[in-house]
């Protein structure tokens, strides 16, 4: 059977989404780690493209830089050709020739397989987070607001490009053809001038870079953060429109969501004015080296060590070195918000699920006494600032990554119940009293400070989790029907499972008339979240995948919520038919028919569990 592991399969976790669940804080308050170390193992596994896309990029700029010193070589040397000292003109005009066509293949194919290696190493980043997304609990996903996890898995991801293509490739190619181009000068000028060649070298290829990134850094983290929170609002504006529309919101939403689009605006003009104030800075520097190559230069040339073509072209060769570097200078200013990014991916990738699978699992009996004992369950709220000021949008998930831990009154205290093999029982309560968390924790998707929770006298911790998730179903008023066909959403519950099960299926949830009634049948398009079907039809395609599945212990949180009471009726009396020997726990606040249940539970809002 299929259900997902974070319990959303075919179930629903009791933390809707955006609500702040039992841990206190986002992964980003451990600190921020190295780009590299988080990029370091994906680039590994991509290396021979990396590697040519540097080397090409190499020889772009080695290429760049030489065809300016041979033009200059040409000119000079065609210029001052006289009858008296003949100038090969043939040598340096195919130079320049071959170079040029050298300098642009190049460039194509670096920028062909540099971006190809990048968008594949990045692709298994993403993939990477997913899976760690998949394997977290839905209370620790429920942390993360919707929009901030696209915002991750897609923007923050899409950043992180400029670590290879804007940083580390203009990076390594400027400093080996600076590299090859000050032992080239160096051998032509005096020591003196070599000293302060490098020294501007060094300026441009690590100190102003290194600046520029570090100025970029604060304004990359807010561009990422503000970015996210965009895309958060958009979602609630977009999932929540008609109650947008029917409170009459939509100003208040335009207006928080232009004041969201100033701050984005405002920290992308800052790094695109450290980039240009780093650009400024590296003329200068560029300017420093020319007057050193000039001064240098003309000394050189006035004592006849070096010939007036090698001069100029030792000169245009350094402008041709600072086309590239100013490149660099530009493109770093984009590292700040990698960094960021980096940041924001690499806690979801080191966050470890909450319930840590046991060392060794212990086999899960196929039948048993489901036990709670001593259960006790208390929430971690973050104390969230109310940051909306006169703004009556809500914003005070803005504050949320800052928040602290603060206690919360116990949902759960000191609950023991016993529901034998097979047996039926109702769990009732007042609103907010812990049903849907008692539900939680059989699942495992909360842990409980205190007690546990027995199944054939095996503690549930100690279970593979897959393994429960096979044995144990949970349907909610939330189960989600996913967009596709009927087929496909009856196949989560039984991927294996034939035509004639599906049917079976179908009609013992009462739904087999409506799906024969559709022109195309088991495969009828239903929309997203099942648009296209009734409540009571979701809920009981819902209870159709449930069938299919091989879970023996069903929990059915407000399986009828929704329905009017002669849906409910049908439903119950259904569900008393189609649940045979399993056990089931049914928390409800409808009024279950006689027959459905053996007995009922009350849980009281003080947590504590009595009879009914
Ligand atoms: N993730 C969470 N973080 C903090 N508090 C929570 C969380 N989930 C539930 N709670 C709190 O726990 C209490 C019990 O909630 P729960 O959803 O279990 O109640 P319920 O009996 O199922 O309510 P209802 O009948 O309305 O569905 C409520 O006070 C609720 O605010």
């Amino acid at each position: 059977m299929s259900r997902l592991p974070d319990g959303r399969g075919s179930g629903s976790s009791p933390l809707p989404p955006g609500r702040t669940g039992a841990g206190p804080r986002l992964p980003e308050d451990e600190g921020r780690r190295g780009v590299m170390a988080l990029l370091r193992p994906f680039m590994a596994g991509r290396w021979p493209s990396l590697l040519l896309a540097a080397g090409l990029s190499c020889i772009t700029v080695i290429a760049g830089v030489a065809l300016l010193s041979v033009a200059g070589w040409f000119l000079t040397g065609a210029f001052l050709a006289t009858a008296a000292s003949a100038f090969n003109l043939f040598v340096p005009s195919a130079l320049v020739r071959a170079l040029a066509f050298l300098r642009i293949g190049a460039r194509y194919l670096e920028r062909l397989t540099g971006h190809a290696a990048t968008l594949a190493f990045l692709a298994d980043v993403r993939v990477a987070l997913f899976a760690s997304l998949a394997r977290l609990q839905p209370a620790q996903l429920a942390r993360y607001r919707d929009g901030d996890l696209v915002a991750r898995l897609v923007g923050d991801i899409d950043a992180l490009d400029a670590v290879f293509l804007s940083f580390l490739l203009p990076w390594i190619s400027v400093l080996l053809a600076g590299l090859a181009f000050g032992l080239w000068a160096v051998w032509l000028l005096p020591t003196a001038y070599a000293w302060w060649l490098l020294c501007v070298l060094i300026l441009m290829t690590a100190v102003l870079p290194a600046w520029v990134v570090r100025r970029s850094l604060e304004d990359g983290e807010r561009l990422r953060r503000q970015s996210s929170l965009t895309r958060s609002q958009l979602h609630d504006i977009v999932s929540r429109h008609a109650d947008v529309v029917v409170f009459a919101m939509q100003p208040a939403a335009r207006n928080h969501f232009r004041k969201a689009g100033d701050v984005l605006e405002s920290s992308r003009d800052r790094l695109a004015a450290h980039g240009s104030f780093g650009a400024l800075l590296q003329q200068c520097s560029a300017a420093l080296l020319l007057g050193a190559l000039l001064w240098g230069g003309m000394e050189v040339y006035l004592r006849e060590s070096i010939s007036a073509p090698l001069w100029v072209a030792l000169i245009l060769g350094a402008l041709g070195l600072f086309e590239a570097g100013a490149m660099l200078v530009r493109g770093v200013s984009r590292l700040g918000a990698g960094a960021a990014a980096a940041s924001r991916v690499g806690a979801v990738l080191r966050q470890a699920p909450d319930a840590e699978q046991a060392p060794q699992p212990r086999a899960l009996p196929m039948q048993g006494e489901l036990a709670l004992s001593g259960v006790c369950l208390r929430y971690d709220r973050p104390a969230l600032e109310i940051s909306g000021g006169d703004d009556p949008w809500p914003a005070a998930v803005a504050a949320e990554d800052e928040a602290e831990a603060r206690e919360s009154p116990p949902v759960l205290r000191d609950v023991s119940l016993h529901v034998g093999q097979g047996e039926r029982i109702a769990l009732v309560g007042d609103s907010g009293s812990g049903k849907s968390s008692l539900l939680a924790v059989i699942m495992r998707i909360v842990a409980p400070q205190a007690g546990n929770v027995r199944y054939g006298g095996i503690d549930l911790a100690e279970v593979d989790p897959a393994v429960l998730y096979q044995r144990f179903a949970l349907l909610s008023q939330d189960s989600p029907v996913f967009l596709g066909t009927i087929r496909q959403n009856l196949k989560i519950g039984g991927p294996h499972a034939s035509d004639a099960q599906l049917w079976d299926a179908l009609e013992q949830a009462g739904l087999d008339a409506f799906v024969q009634s559709l022109d195309d049948g088991l495969d009828a398009w239903v929309g997203e979240a099942g648009r296209t079907l009734s409540v009571g039809q979701a809920r009981r395609l819902c209870l159709a995948r449930l069938l299919l599945t091989d879970a023996q212990v069903w929990l059915l949180d407000e399986p009828t919520a929704g329905l009017d009471r002669e849906a409910q009726l049908a439903f119950f009396r259904d569900l008393a038919r189609v649940a045979g020997k399993r056990t089931v726990i049914l928390a409800t606040h409808a009024d279950v028919p006689e027959g459905v249940v053996s007995r009922t539970v009350r849980i009281g809002l003080d947590g504590r569990l009595g009879d009914a």
